[in-house]
């Protein structure tokens, strides 16, 4: 599972976090391209590389083109929902400007619909937030961890005069977070970076165990007594952190097509373009179609940042003029592949996990063919003694089968 990690020593904010995700490798251009889904024109974005204390970064500018406009919530839900985003992108756009208006209202003693969002209800806002979500989207990220949050100190100059750092809203949107403060004067943690962070990230901490793969730099405006920088690190998740306590959740895209007219034997080659894309899952089954054709049905399961990509090969590589595409919600369990020991040789076993228990072994088929041609013994006696070995070895762990 592909994971990152916030690290906000030099607290958080929605430009900090565009910069850090563009810094780790989010496509600047097609960030633009997604945003322009938005409708909203009266806006400039610029990406700016600069150093801070010596640490390269990414600056993300939002050059707001509209004057100080004050939008309600209503007019933040219409601008993304009759945007061309994709349907989870809104849907997290849209739960983290309710959050944010939330504690708004809250700190100004009135009602939700009332607030008229101020400086957050600004195109910058806009593009910060929904920038944030098509990123995470983008590059794949799963699961979210962050550091305990820097939020700076002092007072802050807002619309309605000085504030106190954190910023009455920051704070509000950081319960149950751990926060602190050291020397740096100044507002670290804004608003819509509180927003953000509390919306995709539940665990606030040390580095989980992930294994490291891009690291992003995002910059602050402000040249402080430390670095202005927030860090984003992208690994995959180690198995121990999947989790051993539940059932996952997930969301993905199922891809369908009907195919009649198709050589047969081009499908080993879709299938092996399909899965070295990232599918998660490809088959096709035989149906009858109209005026008695035999065809086949072709389905492709995909997370949602490849779309694209899977669109592109099943288009180019198949004869369908057409496809469907269809929301997903995903159940999963957490497994763990665990090497045994047999008579015939090692053997890979996944194992998954449900309250704490093993509830399903089975050894991976790759291996048990390996084995049965080296032996000779019939595959479905390897297969039956790799799951026993199995067995056996989860007795002797805090993880025993039911
Ligand atoms: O103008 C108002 S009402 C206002 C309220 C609050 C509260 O915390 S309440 C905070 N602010 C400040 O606005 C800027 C912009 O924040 P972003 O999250 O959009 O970057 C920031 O300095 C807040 O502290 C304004
Ligand atoms: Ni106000």
């Amino acid at each position: 599972m592909k994971a990152a990690y916030l690290d906000c020593f030099s607290g958080i904010s929605g430009d900090m976090l565009l910069g850090a995700l563009v810094d780790a490798g989010l496509d600047f251009n097609l960030l633009q391209r997604d945003l322009a889904g938005l409708d909203l024109d009266e806006y400039e974005l610029y990406e700016q590389k600069v150093l801070k204390q010596g640490i390269r970064g990414t600056q993300i500018h939002v050059h707001a083109l509209e004057g100080h406009v004050h939008r309600h919530l209503s007019d933040i839900q219409a601008i993304i929902g009759r945007s061309a985003l994709p349907p989870q992108v809104k849907e997290k756009s849209l739960e983290i400007f309710t959050r944010l208006g939330k504690a708004e209202a809250k700190i100004h003693g009135t009602d939700i619909e009332q607030i008229h969002f101020h400086e957050v209800g600004a195109v910058d806002a806009i593009v910060d937030i929904v920038g944030a979500v098509i990123g995470f989207w983008r590059l794949g990220i799963e699961r979210v961890f962050a550091s305990p949050i820097h939020v700076g100190k002092g007072f802050v100059k807002a619309a309605h005069g000085l504030l106190p750092v954190p910023a009455p809203a920051t704070l509000e949107l950081l319960t149950g977070v751990p926060i602190y403060a050291q020397d740096v004067e100044g507002e670290l943690a804004t608003p819509t970076g509180a927003a953000i962070v509390t919306a995709y990230c539940r665990e606030f901490g040390p580095f989980p165990k992930i294994r490291v793969e891009r690291i992003g730099y995002g910059a602050g405006v402000k040249d402080l007594t430390i670095p202005n920088l927030l860090r984003l690190t992208i690994g995959e998740l180690a198995n121990e952190d999947k989790g051993q306590e539940g059932i996952r959740e997930g969301e993905a895209l199922t891809l369908e097509v009907n195919i009649d007219d198709m050589n047969p034997e081009c499908y080993d080659y879709l299938f092996e373009k399909l899965f070295q894309a990232g599918a998660m899952d490809v088959y096709i089954q035989t149906i009858q179609m109209k005026k008695n054709r035999p065809a086949v049905l072709l389905t492709v399961q995909t997370p949602y940042h490849k779309l694209e990509e899977m669109r592109r090969i099943l288009f180019q590589e198949t004869t369908t003029i057409g496809l469907r595409v269809y929301p997903i919600k995903k159940y999963m369990l957490p497994y763990e592949l665990l090497t045994v020991e047999t008579n015939y040789g090692s053997a890979k076993v996944k194992v998954a996990f449900m309250e704490g228990r093993a509830c399903t072994v089975s050894p991976e088929y790759e291996d048990c063919r390996r084995l049965a041609r080296l032996t000779g013994e019939p595959l479905k006696h390897i297969y039956e003694e790799i799951k026993e070995k199995a067995k056996i070895l989860l007795y002797s762990t805090k993880y025993p089968m039911d």
